[in-house]
This record gives structure tokens, sequence and C-alpha cells, in this order.
């Protein structure tokens, strides 16, 4: 299996690379992502199979399809028996029925409480086995709207093969998630506090991986949902979940809170390797980019504003690019024309043709402040249960959307509502109980520097943490 840039053909001609150096480079060099030549399909036996196995085996019979001959079965599994094994429920990540025909998908059992985890504890492990063999150490940036980061660095802390800076927004993320990455110790982990949006950091970071200077220097990676293994990764929960509700016999629908568009793209890869979705929610807070681009089939950045469900707070969503390449029929020069004209402009119509067939799987719904902060509150009046702001802004859209048919919907729950308290407190004036994770975080010293949203000044800063 072999992986092409999302802007093949373009001027930058990056040519086909296997699965292990696609997770490893982040970013195409010509600017792009990459996805794989052709995706990989399992049979409705084969999906209806995954029922009842434990959940790292459907992990590395997913990944399997997308590792090709770069890392043997046997190795799979057992990363996959590793890093599900930091979970802290049996089943991963469990679904829980909430009202008839509705679910939700807990992603929050992880080490750092958000759905992250998931793909995160894995890539920790691949990439200790592709560097382990390389005798390589890489510099991994990663730009956080607050819980990127915060897994990313309980994945990587330690690691010998691997450094990591995380840039995160000054004072745009919840304290609970900040101390997620600023109070562990390890000398292999910086945390910068960005004066800026997490836009403001995830270009900085885009921009690194074109200089190629710069990106040699410190041995780059990436592990922001611009690398693949990322989407693979989350693409399993999407079968765990629907079978345990009735697929293949049935078509399943899911609703997910969006911001950098990872996730839902990774229900998109599960629908195009034979999974029967009926539809994909895309539920966005009033940052609303990807909820107008499918309904009003125009991509627009607006200015980012701060809600309760901060990690969401995105105006450029990056697997955007993977989807409208799929949705141009895979033309490179197209998206690469389109995705610069976006750079320069910050807004893209979308061609007909290509809503059309978003539209096939994607519909968006954007929900307010208020009817987060009363989604909160009504679910646990009705049902006793205390999500979190971001998981509420799916509910709040999956409630205010038609059903397909009769396709159950699974809602993700992509954090822990430990990780917001002072939102889900004032919604419900309730305190959520802290999880053994999270617990002690607040008397820890933490460790962090601050810098304006300045490429050079963040670069400098990279290239002397790299030097140590
Ligand atoms: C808790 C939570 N929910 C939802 C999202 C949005 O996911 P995505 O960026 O994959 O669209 C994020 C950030 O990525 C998040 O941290
Ligand atoms: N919401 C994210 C933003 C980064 O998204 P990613 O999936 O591309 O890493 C966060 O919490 O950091």
């Amino acid at each position: 299996m072999k992986y092409i840039s999302t802007r093949t053909g373009s001027a930058g001609k990056a040519a086909p690379i296997g699965f292990l150096d696609a997770v490893l480079a982040g970013l195409a060099p010509d600017g792009g992502l990459y996805v794989p030549e052709t995706w990989p399909s399992f049979t409705a036996d084969e999906i209806a199979a995954f029922a009842g196995k434990p959940y790292a085996e459907v992990a590395a019979d997913v990944l399997a399809r997308f590792a090709g001959h770069d890392i043997p079965y046997d190795a799979l599994l057992e990363m996959c028996e590793e890093a599900y094994g930091t979970f802290t429920h049996a089943a991963t990540c469990p679904v829980k029925q909430l009202r008839p025909g509705q679910f939700l998908l807990e992603l929050f059992h992880g080490p750092s409480l958000a759905f992250k985890d998931v793909a995160m504890q894995l890539l920790g492990r691949l990439y200790d086995y592709a560097l382990s063999r390389q005798n390589r150490i890489m510099t991994i940036v990663c730009a956080t709207s607050g819980d990127t980061g915060g897994a990313a660095v309980e994945a990587f802390r330690g690691r010998r093969n691997a450094r990591i800076v995380a840039l995160f927004p000054e004072g745009r993320i919840s304290e609970v998630q900040r101390r997620f990455m600023t109070t562990v110790g390890d000398a292999n982990v910086a945390c910068l506090s960005v004066e800026g949006t997490f836009d403001d950091c995830q270009t900085i970071v885009k921009g690194m991986f074109g200089d190629d200077q710069f990106r040699q220097a410190v041995d780059l990676s990436g592990v922001n949902s611009i690398n693949f293994a990322r989407i693979v990764a989350q693409a399993v929960y999407y079968f765990t979940a629907a079978v345990a509700v009735g697929a293949p016999r049935r078509p399943v629908a899911f609703t997910v809170p969006t911001g950098n568009f990872g996730d839902a793209f990774a229900g998109w890869v599960a629908k195009q390797m034979g999974l029967p979705i009926a539809r994909i929610t895309v539920a966005t807070n009033s940052n609303d980019i990807m909820a107008r681009a499918f309904e009003e089939g125009r991509y627009a950045r607006g200015v980012v504003a701060a809600t309760q469900s901060p990690a969401m707070d995105i105006q450029i969503a990056s697997n955007f690019e993977r989807l409208y390449f799929e949705a141009v029929r895979r033309d490179g020069v197209e998206t690469d024309r389109a995705f610069r004209a976006f750079t320069g402009t910050g807004s893209l119509d979308l061609p007909p043709v290509a809503l059309t067939t978003m539209r096939e799987t994607f519909r968006g719904v954007s929900v307010s402040e208020e009817d987060t902060a009363r989604t909160i509150l009504a679910t646990l009046n009705e049902t006793g249960e205390i999500i979190d702001p971001h998981t509420a802004v799916a509910l709040a859209a999956a409630n205010r959307s038609p059903s397909v048919g009769d396709a159950p919907v699974i809602v993700l729950s992509t954090a822990h509502p430990a990780k917001f308290p002072e939102a889900v407190e004032a919604a419900t004036g309730v305190l959520p109980t802290v999880p053994a994770a999270a617990r002690g975080l607040a008397g820890k010293g933490e460790r962090f520097d601050r810098l304006p949203a300045d490429a050079d000044a963040i670069k400098a800063y990279v290239r002397e943490f790299a030097r140590r």
C-alpha cells in the first residue's frame, strides 16, 4: 500500500511512499496531506465478525489493511494491545444507550480523558517501532486547542526516539487541558503558550513543514490529524460502535463534534471501507466553517470566537482538504489550486458536483452557546449523564436533525466532563467527578514557555529544544 499527497500532480511533486514513511512525514513536501492510493475494504461478513472481538483486535485488523508489508500483523496486534491496555474501560470505547435509537460512544477512557488518546496511544508505539529501527530521533511539533497536546504529551513523554513541542493558544484552553500538558516533568517534552489562536498555531506548524531547511535540521514530524495514522486509528471506533448497534445488518448514523474535521473524516474512511453509514452530521459550535461549508457550499474562514467547547474553536479545518480531494475525483492539481486560493483569500466555493458528493454523507449543524448549556442540563435531568460541552454540541445537533429511516444515531462523546468543570458547573450547578487520571493535576507545578504567534521565534525555540 502506497500513500499519495492530496496535491499529487502539482508542481511540488511528492512521490508515493509507504505507510511508515507517511506516518513519520506528517505533511507531504508539496503541502498536501497523505491518503492511500486506493481505499481498502471489508466485506459485510468481515464487518459482522468484529462483533464481540476485543477492541485491540479490531484495531489491528483495520490497521493491517493500511500498513501493508510495513508492519507484521503480530507486531501491530501487540502495539494495539499495549495501547488500549492504558484505557480504564474494559471495552476501550464503550457505547451507552441514552434514549431509544440514540447512543453515546464514550471515547474518553484513555490517559488524558479525550478521544485523542485512542489514536495517540497507538502513534507513540508506531513511532517507537519505526524510529528505533532507523536509530533516529525526531522532533514532533503539534498545535493544540487543548486535547491533542495532552494526549500527545502522554503518548510520547519519556520516549527515547522522539521529543515533542506542544503549541497551545494562550488563555483559550481549559485549566485541566493545560495541566495535562504542562505538569509532566519529562525532558523530551516542551510546551509553548502562544499569544494567538489555535489557527495561528496550526498555520505556524504547517509552515514548518514547508521550510525544507528547518524540517531537516530538527527532523520534523507531526501528530495532528494531518498524520494519516491518526485518521486510521480513529476509524476503528466507527466500526466497533456501529457493530454494537446492529451494523452491518442495518445502517447507522453518526453525529460528530467537529473542529479540525479529522474525526468526521475518519467516519468517511470507515464508510469507504464498507461500513453502512447513512449519515455523518458535523456538529460545530459558533466556529462553524464546516457546518456552513456543507449547508451553503462555501468554505469560508471566519474570526475565531472563544466558546465553552474550546477544543473546537477552529476556523481552518485541516482535513477538509482530504475530503475535497476525494470529492473532486482525486484531482491533485485542482486541490492544490483550491487550497492555495483558500490560504490567500480565506474562502473557497465548492464545485457543485463536489458538494453533491459531500452531501451524500455529510450535513452540517451549528450549535449556539445557549443550546450547548441547555443540552448539558437537559441530559443530566433526563438521563442522569453528565456530558462535556463538546459532546453537548454534538448531542444538540443530533436532537435537531431529522433521522435517516430507522438508522440508530451514535453521538461521539469526545471528552470527559472533568476536563471542563467550569462549563459543566455553570450549566448544571454540579461538578463532575474527577477520574484518577486528572486527580492531583491542580497541585503539580507547571512548566511552559510563552511566545508571540511569530513563526520565526517559534522555529528558533524548537531548534534550541531539538539541540538539547
Ligand atoms: C473534545 C473534542 N471534541 C471534538 C474535537 C473536534 O475534533 P476534530 O478536530 O477531529 O474535528 C476536538 C478537537 O479536535 C476535541 O478535543
Ligand atoms: N481540537 C484539537 C485541535 C487539533 O486537532 P487534531 O485532531 O488535528 O490534532 C485539540 O484539541 O488540540
